[in-house]
């Protein structure tokens, strides 16, 4: 059965990081299509994005996380879609074969991708929560019975999670040795990386209160 890939990246100014993540992903032969949605940027993500000749959809406003993820999906018929996030460190085209093989070879409906032996911080929250992670490959048959993922802001991975563990499907956890992501205190400085830690926490908990089963 042929399976075509689509690779979405929701960025939000993100241009210190974009560029080597699609120098490694165009390395990847699985990948048939990158698409970098740049959530309302005002730094070069979106023109990096373009530099390097990918697909990229230029929201004029953020949306949050989920709104990016659901206007990449929105753009694209893939059977296969992998989501990365824009600010990842050590990313190899090995980490991306490993998050596609089982989807690809039917092994599971989705994979999850965690974070090891990188740096111990990043670690250590996937480790107490790796159901939050931002790399996924998924059957797009899945997304498709999703309804709320654009509303969902940073509650888009709890959207995710929940909905695979209602409906019983096959999740393959995948480790990514080596890899981590830059942290929001490292992004926006101690101070608004904290309030922006603490607006996160809050939309996640407020996905949760709004579909509380
Ligand atoms: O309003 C937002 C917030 C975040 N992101 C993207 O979502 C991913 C994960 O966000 P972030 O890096 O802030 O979360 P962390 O990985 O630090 O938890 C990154 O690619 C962000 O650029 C986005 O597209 N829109
Ligand atoms: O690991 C975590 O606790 C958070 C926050 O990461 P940082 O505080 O920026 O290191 O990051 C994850 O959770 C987000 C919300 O579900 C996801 O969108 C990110 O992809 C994921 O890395």
């Amino acid at each position: 059965m042929s399976n075509t890939i689509t690779c979405i990246i929701p960025a939000y100014n993100e241009e210190k990081t974009i560029g080597s993540i699609l120098d490694t992903l165009k390395k990847v032969e699985m990948v048939d299509n990158i698409i970098v949605v740049s959530d309302g940027s005002v730094d070069r993500t979106a023109e990096i994005g373009l530099s390097k000749g990918v697909k990229v959809i230029d929201l004029k406003e953020n949306k949050g996380k989920g709104g990016a993820m659901q206007a990449g999906l929105d753009s694209t018929d893939a059977d296969i879609i992998l989501f990365l996030d824009a600010d990842l460190i050590g990313l190899t085209p090995t980490h991306v074969d490993s998050l596609l093989e089982p989807v690809v070879k039917g092994n599971a409906l989705m994979t999850l991708g965690v974070f090891t032996s990188g740096r111990r911080t990043t670690d250590l929250a996937q480790k107490v929560a790796p159901y939050l992670s931002g790399q996924r490959a998924i059957k797009r048959q899945l997304l498709n019975q999703i309804s709320d993922l654009e509303v969902s802001r940073f509650g888009v991975e709890l959207a995710l999670t929940r909905f695979v563990e209602k409906k019983e499907v096959g999740v393959e956890v995948v480790q990514l040795p080596d890899m981590s992501h830059v942290m929001k205190e490292e992004k926006l400085g101690l101070v608004k990386g904290f309030v922006a830690r603490l607006k996160m926490y809050w939309e996640i908990v407020n996905y949760f209160l709004k579909n509380p089963s």
